[in-house]
């Protein structure tokens, strides 16, 4: 087939999916070098690969957005950019269009960061990509793979004519003086030897949590540099309050940004923290202040973004100096992608299914019925993401940030989104909410009104989200565990240490729980008579909630625990002993309930007792995190992992944890809450180590369960107290033990454990 004809297929996929053209033509430009214009591999699925990466541009154009704060640097630079007479346009590229290339008449917008679907990062334009140097060194080159050379830039202090001695700062800790590649890698964690987290996929990884081995998105390199001085390029002087911000570009391209900023506190006590340190410290001001809650947001990456736009600009076609930002694109392009978030988080699902066949089946939803909800979401990601943002009364967000200063432009007024019916369609028909993360598809329905869930970031397994410390020590792993044996621990023919140990192995050969262990463990939850609470000398719980007055410790109930054999016992993966770490493989779906309780997820096949459903999954927080994440949003899915707790091996208020699903988490989420006869029960479940600060919690069933029947759990809530920092809900369980009614607390008790 010709190129054109091939483009034109795509490009009529495309628009059947609502994409305009527009999107469509920057994105399969790149694509076609990513895949060596293989048509083939492009046209698979019905351009699945290329509406992935237009749904991925899209997304990462939404992070931009999101960082409203750094969105008003950017329009400062670029202010500048455009009223600066002597920028360099940099040099063109004039001998790579090929024929296909060329048959895509519009100019290049080059595709800044295209993921491909493993979440490797790929930077297309890495080739022609700037690199800066410092101005104390002199020129060197390195050269650099180009596929993960993402453009970054060293920061080195230089002499401005603000702060001539800016130079003389003292340097950050470990930066050298010569241009290496600056990695996510943690120095502290290094430092402390603590592996990092098994934390198996980039995508949800945050800046807190080590990214994937041998991923090439896992870098952030600093390329080869080529040293200016910058003073004799200096295009660009913002000053923004007392700090001012510069920007510089050589003859050839290469871009600086400096910020000097003015109050130097802490006169000769002044120490220099570590890159990493500090790039951590910012990363936290990012989920913290301006709840910026994407994994992979990165302050270094923000500012090469910063500095790919200022190529962009300079190498663009003169622009008139009087022109008004409004009209700037990069700007544009952040306000669509606002529009277009929630759309962007669905079409993301929908890139890992056949498209066109869901569109198809969910024609006959109504769009207009679908249209407020849309919005709803729309506007409420914007508020939750963007700190300094408000709606107006026509529903327009209004950047607040405007209002204080004089010379504010159109660009703080996002008009009212408008969704096409296409898009409202295929929101609506997600049959995947996992997107693919899961060995199992799950879908969703909503039999009882228009609405779809809220968007979250699915994510397989908990991840740390900042301060937590969870260790994991495959050495004792070895020391606890059956390094002697060999193949399956449950097989019969097996002399398995494990299974001499006190309770021997919890499962059964077929997989679920022993009937014992299960009952024991129901018992244990629900009868008072068999229950061991434990109380901690300094509980984390009250010292978060009040350091000042201390509370007596209300108690824990001690569990029982399934310990898992792992990757560093002698057994391989087909050992009857590991469950909980191959993760769900129940047909499952998410429904909406019909007596006002939201969603909730049921099991689409029959299940026997003692059977593994899920993991409770979410971001795994200190308990001080949890509190002082709950003082200012409402979570919905908080499980403190207090099952040691008070014991004597359990110590350090700092480091007890909990686990939240609101903002990322997997299926678990959608579990609602039933007092006492639950079908399901959450045991904690050892898998890398035997530290009792941190463990997964397995839910299995509690009894036979019926296809279709709803799944639930006791997530354990006293309806009068405030010890669980939990959004209040008025319970609708409908179970006979429901501890939602008000009675006396003897009374109740002694029902709840009948
Ligand atoms: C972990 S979420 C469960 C999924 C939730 N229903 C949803 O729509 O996303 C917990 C929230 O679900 C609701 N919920 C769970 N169980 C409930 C119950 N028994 N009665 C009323 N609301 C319940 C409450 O709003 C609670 O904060």
């Amino acid at each position: 087939m010709a190129p054109n004809a091939h483009i034109k297929k795509a490009i009529t996929a495309m628009k059947a999916l609502g994409i305009e053209e527009a999107q469509i033509k920057p994105v399969l430009k790149n694509l076609l070098v990513l895949y060596d214009k293989k048509w083939d591999l492009i046209a698979e699925d019905n351009y699945r690969a290329l509406a992935d990466a237009i749904f991925e541009t899209q997304e990462t154009q939404f992070k931009d957005c999101l960082i409203f704060v750094f969105l008003i640097i950017v329009r400062f630079v670029v202010d500048q950019i455009f009223q600066a007479a002597e920028v360099d346009r940099g040099k063109r590229k004039a001998n790579e269009e090929s024929d296909d290339e060329d048959a895509l008449d519009e100019p290049e917008r080059p595709l800044k960061r295209l993921r491909r679907r493993g979440g490797e990062v790929v930077s297309t334009s890495a080739s022609n990509s700037p690199s800066l140097g410092s101005p104390c060194l002199n020129e060197t080159t390195t050269h650099h793979d180009q596929e993960t050379a993402l453009v970054s830039l060293p920061f080195h202090p230089m002499p401005t004519e603000n702060d001539p001695d800016a130079g003389a700062l003292v340097m950050p800790k470990g930066e050298p003086f010569t241009d290496i590649p600056f990695t996510s890698t943690h120095q502290d964690s290094l430092e402390n030897g603590n592996s990092p987290a098994p934390m198996p996929e980039t995508e949800e990884t945050n800046g807190r949590v080590e990214e994937p081995h041998g991923s090439t998105a896992a870098t952030v390199d600093v390329p080869t540099t080529t040293i200016e001085r910058a003073s004799e390029h200096t295009v660009a002087t913002t000053p923004e309050g007392s700090s001012t911000l510069e920007l510089a570009s050589s003859a050839t391209g290469q871009v600086k940004i400096n910020l000097s900023f003015a109050p130097a506190t802490g006169g000769s006590s002044l120490h220099a923290p570590s890159m990493d340190e500090l790039r951590r410290a910012m990363e936290d001001v990012c989920l913290r202040q301006y709840k910026i809650l994407d994994p992979n947001f990165s302050v270094t990456r923000f500012l090469n973004d910063i500095a790919s736009s200022y190529l962009e600009l300079a190498t663009k076609a003169e622009q008139p100096a009087n022109q008004s930002p409004e009209n700037l694109p990069s700007l544009t392009t952040n306000v669509d992608a606002l529009k277009k978030s929630a759309a962007a988080i669905a079409f993301t699902a929908e890139g890992r299914n056949d498209l066109a066949a869901k569109v198809m089946k969910s024609a006959n939803q109504s769009p207009e019925s679908l249209q407020t909800t849309k919005v709803d979401v729309l506007s409420k990601s914007a508020t939750a993401t963007t700190a300094n943002t408000s709606t107006d009364r026509n529903g327009h967000v209004r950047d607040d940030e405007n209002s204080g200063v004089g010379e504010s432009t159109g660009l703080v007024v996002v008009p009212e989104c408008h969704i096409s019916a296409d898009e409202l369609r295929m929101i609506s028909s997600v049959v995947d909410i996992t997107f693919g993360k899961e060995t199992v598809e799950i879908p969703w329905v909503n039999e009882v009104n228009s609405k779809v869930p809220s968007p979250f970031r699915y994510m397989t397994q908990s991840l740390v989200y900042l301060d937590a410390e969870v260790k994991f020590s495959l050495g004792n792993i070895k020391d606890q565990c059956c390094s002697s044996c060999c193949g399956d621990c449950l097989s019969p023919a097996m002399a398995c240490s494990c299974a001499t140990a006190p309770g021997g192995f919890a499962y059964t050969k077929d997989g679920l729980l022993q009937n014992d262990f299960l009952e024991e463990c129901i018992s244990e939850a629900r009868n008072p008579q068999k229950q061991v609470v434990q109380y901690c000398k300094e509980c984390p719980l009250e010292i978060a909630k009040n350091e000042e007055t201390l509370e007596p410790c209300k108690g824990h109930l001690k569990r029982k625990a399934i310990r898992e054999c792992w990757i560093n016992c002698g057994c391989t993966k087909k050992c009857g002993n590991q469950v909980v770490q191959h993760g769900l493989h129940t047909k499952l779906q998410v429904f909406f309930t019909s007596n006002g309780r939201g969603w909730g997820l049921r099991t689409l096949e029959k299940l026997p007792k003692g059977a593994f459903v899920c993991e409770l999954a979410g971001e795994i927080l200190t308990i001080s995190e949890l509190v002082q994440r709950s003082s200012s949003e409402k979570l919905t899915s908080p499980v403190i992992l207090d099952a040691h707790w008070g014991s004597e091996e359990v110590s350090g208020v700092n480091r007890a944890l909990c686990l939240d699903g609101t903002h990322y988490g997997n299926i678990s989420r959608f579990i609602n809450h039933r007092c006492v006869d639950a079908n399901l029960i959450e045991i904690p479940v050892h898998v890398e180590n035997m530290d009792l600060h941190y463990y997964h919690l397995g839910l299995f069933t509690t009894r036979d369960i019926e296809a279709m029947e709803e799944l639930t759990w006791d997530y354990g809530v006293e309806f009068n107290d405030q010890v669980y920092p939990t959004r209040p809900f008025h319970c609708r369980c409908g179970s006979e033990f429901c501890r939602n009614v008000k009675r006396s607390s003897k009374s109740k008790k002694s029902k709840k454990r009948a």
